[in-house]
């Protein structure tokens, strides 16, 4: 009938914008996020972006927060993921920022999983 066919829509998974506006907080707030708040800057390092094709960082992610980007976790993970990722392309391991990246990225998956946000 024709109320089946006007259902209230499925609500959306992971609508919920607070509990990644939360753990994006506490991101930015740990003690290992200095390198990541905001974009590399291409003065300071001259050959990254010939290294790093798709940069991130946590100021340009709290841009898309507030833009409603994230409609979901899989896009928020995967962007965080990618400041890690470009992080331990472009360091060696041993340097701070290598470690920096490492002691993050597990602060990151602890707060997602907290939040039962990670699968
Ligand atoms: C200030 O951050 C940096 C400065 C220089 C090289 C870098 O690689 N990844 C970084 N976050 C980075």
């Amino acid at each position: 009938g024709w109320r089946a066919a006007r259902a209230a829509p499925e609500p959306q998974p992971d609508a919920d914008p607070a509990p990644l506006r939360n753990i994006m907080h506490a991101v930015k707030n740990h003690g290992a996020a200095w390198p990541f708040l905001k974009p590399v800057d291409k003065a300071e390092v001259p050959d990254y972006y010939d290294h790093i094709k798709y940069p991130m960082d946590l100021r340009s992610m709290g841009e898309r927060l507030k833009a409603r980007y994230y409609v979901s976790r899989r896009l928020f993970i995967a962007d965080m993921t990618r400041i890690f990722t470009n992080c331990r392309l472009y360091n060696s391991p041993d340097t701070d920022y290598y470690r920096c990246a490492n002691t993050l990225e597990k602060y990151f998956q602890a707060k997602m999983k907290e939040a039962g946000l990670w699968d």
